[in-house]
């Protein structure tokens, strides 16, 4: 074990172990048995909320007339959740913990009131091999819709090196437009130490139906400025990368500024100055008992009070429920009915905007379907949600 190890003495074997069962691991991060004191006792389902928890940041370009302005607001905005993404279970940097794996049909929901309004958020796991977690998000007043999905693939080495399979979409009810937005690779950092932490890899484009792209470098530990977290980010006409609009530049967890092609400041943004707004989640015992918390109480109990064996009888509970629906849906010929998404075979229009990346295809072969929010389902599913 390196020095400066964050490991409890207890646990060093356990995770020495862990750390050589890792480089012969390969493909689903879900069926990786990590060592107790690693475990978290929140589920993906709930990391959906990421993406809206400063709802006002998320609204602001639909009240700027200027497509050009919009869509940097579009991406001023992409950037503030990526601090909320990656780096918010980990403040004290190296306290990443793996989450609970969602169980098919397993159900996050939530709201956000304040200045912006309301912000309604459901996140639905709708598939489980592979695990595909999706998630709608909209702002009726500001006619602001989020919708996207995702899967990780993952490969192990020296590391865990994540891929991540899916998108999001941000649509604008006032100008019927769309921003189809490419979600960053990753690995975890810190492994040897036992103090996990997640560096993102590559970049991230954001297309827009209205013909600007947004890419953003991603350049970890600085080799551009020598701090954390840093990137590097162009707007342009679609295909003309060269043809510079604005360009943004600094950390996304921490500062930024946002730059024209006369290289003038024209926006800056500081994650220190900025509050969130917290969800509103319905308390446990009002929970449907697909919601999150309800469903994984007793195994989020066990897990803070140290239990492992009631933990692993918890999980089992749930697990083996999960192996008996689906044998019995196999018997029928039936399958799991997803509440408030429907899987379609492909998006003419999001695939059009997912070949203005490099590369770029909506993958759906990897996410068991494309996966669109539903809003007579969900208005099915809850009479008073305002859609
Ligand atoms: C620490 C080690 C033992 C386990 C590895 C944990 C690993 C499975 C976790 C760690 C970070 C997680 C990322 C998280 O940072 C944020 C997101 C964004 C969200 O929108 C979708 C899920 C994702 C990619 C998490 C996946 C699980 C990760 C990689």
């Amino acid at each position: 074990m390196a020095e400066g190890s964050a490991v409890p003495t207890a646990s060093k074997g356990s995770w020495g172990s862990f750390l050589k069962s890792i480089a012969s691991f390969n493909g689903d991060l879900s069926s990786l048995t990590a060592p107790a004191f690693i475990l978290s006792t929140t589920s993906l389902t709930e990391f959906s909320a990421y993406w809206s928890e400063m709802p006002s940041v998320m609204v602001a370009p639909a009240s700027e007339k200027d497509k050009q302005k919009r869509c940097m607001l579009v991406l001023k905005w992409f950037l503030s959740t990526l601090k909320q993404q990656y780096t918010s279970r980990n403040e004290k940097l190296g306290s990443e913990k793996k989450p609970l794996n969602p169980f098919l049909g397993e159900l996050f929901m939530g709201k956000w009131v304040d200045q912006a309004g309301t912000t309604e958020l459901i996140s639905e796991q709708v598939s489980h091999h592979p695990p595909v977690t999706a998630y709608s998000i909209w702002n009726k007043q500001h006619g602001v819709r989020l919708q996207g999905y995702n899967a990780q693939k993952a490969s192990f080495g020296r590391t865990i090196n994540v891929k991540q399979i899916g998108h999001a979409v941000l649509h604008i009810d006032e100008y019927d437009e769309d921003y189809l937005i490419t979600l960053p690779a990753l690995h975890i950092e810190g492994l040897i130490t036992g103090s996990p932490y997640v560096e993102l890899e590559r970049s991230t484009h954001i297309v827009s139906s209205t013909g600007y792209t947004c890419k953003v470098d991603y350049s970890g530990k600085g080799w551009v400025s020598g701090k954390k977290n840093s990137f590097t980010a162009t707007m342009y006409p679609n295909g003309r990368e060269k043809d510079v609009i604005y360009t943004a530049e600094g950390q996304w967890s921490d500062n930024f500024v946002i730059k024209d092609s006369h290289k003038k400041v024209v926006d800056s943004y500081d994650a220190k100055k900025m509050t969130k707004t917290p969800l509103q989640v319905a308390p446990i015992e009002q929970q449907d008992p697909l919601e999150s918390r309800r469903a994984w109480s007793k195994v989020a109990e066990a897990i803070n009070r140290g239990d492992m064996d009631t933990t692993s009888a918890e999980k089992s509970l749930i697990e083996n429920q999960q192996r008996e629906l689906r044998k019995r849906e196999k018997e029928q010929g039936s399958e799991w009915q997803r509440r408030f998404f429907k899987r379609v075979p492909n998006s003419p229009h999001f695939d059009a905007m997912a070949h203005q990346v490099p590369g770029g295809s909506l993958e759906a072969d990897k996410t068991n379907g494309v996966w669109m929010f539903d809003p007579a389902m969900a208005k099915a599913a809850n009479p008073s949600y305002d859609l």
